[in-house]
């Protein structure tokens, strides 16, 4: 079934199913990890997040001087899981972030700096 999501489909069914762990009848912290996490709360799943970001950078690092990079692969999933927990615990989703990507297209990262540095000597002249 995985190879014929599309890769927004996947993710939004891995969002249901964490979505489903937070629900009481499938939220067993014995029987799930998401659900663990969840029951554990922002502390465990916000240090995952950390120490998951870290392993990316090590993998990539490790890539630089010919190791294997299926190893950024492996850790950057492990990453946006757990970065998807944290959305679930927020009451946000994946789309969430797709949207904020999308309406982000076609704007150079180096103009919307200046936009923003723009607003801040704005907001401190006032
Ligand atoms: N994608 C994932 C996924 N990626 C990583 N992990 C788990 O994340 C955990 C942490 O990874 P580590 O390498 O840091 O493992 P560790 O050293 O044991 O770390 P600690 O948990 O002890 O801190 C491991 O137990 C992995 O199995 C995941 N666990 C679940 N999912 C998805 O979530 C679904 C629901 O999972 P359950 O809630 O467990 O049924 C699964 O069907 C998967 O689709």
């Amino acid at each position: 079934m995985q190879d014929t999501l599309t890769s927004q489909d996947a993710l939004a069914h891995l969002a249901a199913v964490i979505e489903s762990r937070k629900a009481a009848n499938g939220g067993d912290p014995e029987a799930s990890y998401v659900a663990r996490l969840l029951h554990k709360g922002p502390d465990a799943f916000l240090k995952k997040i950390g120490e998951e970001a870290t392993e990316v950078v090590l993998a990539a690092k490790d890539a630089d001087h010919g190791g294997d990079k299926t190893k950024i692969v492996y850790e950057m999933a492990d990453l946006w899981f757990h970065s998807m927990v944290a959305l679930a615990h927020y009451g946000l989703s994946p789309a969430d972030v797709i949207t904020e990507l999308q309406r982000r297209l076609g704007t150079s990262g180096l103009e919307e700096k200046a936009l923003r540095k723009a607003v801040a000597r704005e907001a401190e002249s006032k």
